[in-house]
């Protein structure tokens, strides 16, 4: 890689905010590398005149990125863009990065689910796209303010048994601005064991309207049908999760802070126009029909929430 190195995190909210900020904070001011926030509306004009404020329980800080803007040509080429928009905003922002996209622009998605990856992969064919997920409770607070509530901030990503030093590199940028990533070589099984945590506790918290630790307190035994259900569905996909995938979810989950909600429920309680629940528990549901496999406590769900 020669001359500067430019990172891009292509939506500053839960995700994009606290990662990005931390790479903002690591590299102000440094002749080398320059962190980019793609941002829109209030939001965007509060990063851009206060900085991004991001809250860890007594810690925060006001992180300055080289740049924030919603206009990808004051951006130009990229070398690592990150995306950490909804599901539902994927199409329209990879239209929009299109400009800071060269053939060694390396593009990782933070997105939950399965499907981002390889959306990606199909609009950016000549791009390294590893696939990449994250653990964190972490949400927009007020324009311009990220909150980070949960205790796990880490980032998974990778190519299955293959790497590329751009991602070695990518790796060690993210480590050195305090993040912790973990470059993988079986990341096939690592986006599918977040998975099956994720739709089970995304689709509980959005269809009960409960929050975690109300969830395992009185509702156990629905969050591990569930968890049975996503595990069956991955291992009629030959995805070679943990034996004790049930066992490490329930322990994820007891892990999280009592009150923590998640990310497609907060969509919902905020009545916003579009959720993820087509690419979560909708997905679940279409697996389950093209595999064979029961899935009657996520269609139930599913059909609750389409038309909530
Ligand atoms: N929050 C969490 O704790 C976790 C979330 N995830 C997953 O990560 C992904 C991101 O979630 P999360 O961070 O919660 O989402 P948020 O809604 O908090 O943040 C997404 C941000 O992207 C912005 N955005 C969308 N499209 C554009 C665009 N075209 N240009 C500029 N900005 C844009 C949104 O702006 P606007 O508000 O204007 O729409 C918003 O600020 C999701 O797939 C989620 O499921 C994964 C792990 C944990
Ligand atoms: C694990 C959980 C539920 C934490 O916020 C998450 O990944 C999400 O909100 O999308």
């Amino acid at each position: 890689m020669t001359g500067k190195i430019k990172i891009v995190i292509a939506g500053i909210g839960g995700v994009g905010g606290y990662f990005g900020g931390l790479l903002a904070r690591a590299y102000a001011g440094n002749d080398d590398i320059e962190v980019y926030f793609l941002a829109r509306g209030k939001h965007l004009s509060a990063i851009q005149e206060n900085g991004l404020k991001v809250i860890k329980g007594d810690i925060n800080f006001t992180a300055k990125p080289f740049l924030a803007t919603d206009d990808v040509n004051k951006i130009g080429a990229a070398d690592f863009i990150i995306i950490s928009t909804k599901n539902y905003d994927l199409a329209e922002i990879l239209i929009q990065i299109s400009p800071c996209v060269t053939e060694k622009t390396v593009i990782l998605p933070l997105l939950n689910g399965v499907e981002a990856v390889e959306k990606i992969r199909t609009q950016f064919p000549h791009n390294l796209v590893p696939a990449g997920c994250a653990y964190i409770v972490s949400a927009i607070k007020n324009h311009g303010v990220i909150e980070n509530m949960g205790n796990r901030q880490e980032i998974y990503f990778g190519l299955n048994q293959l790497t590329d030093e751009r991602l070695i590199l990518l790796e060690d940028l993210l480590k050195s601005a305090g993040i912790e990533a973990c470059l993988s070589d079986e990341i096939a099984k690592l986006i599918w064991e977040k998975f099956i945590f994720l739709s089970c506790i995304a689709t509980a918290t959005s269809y009960l309207n409960k929050t975690v630790g109300e969830l395992l307190q009185d509702h156990k035994t629905y969050l591990t049908n569930l968890i049975k259900e996503a595990s069956a569905i991955a291992k009629a996909k030959k995805i070679e999760v943990d034996e004790n995938t049930e066992e490490k979810a329930l322990t994820h989950y007891a892990a999280l802070p009592f009150t923590a909600t998640s990310s497609m429920q907060r969509d919902f309680d905020d009545h916003k126009p579009q959720t993820e629940l087509n690419s979560i528990t909708g997905y679940m549901v279409k697996l389950g029909k093209q595999l064979s496999i029961a899935t009657p406590n996520f269609e139930e769900a599913y059909l609750n929430l389409k038309d909530r």
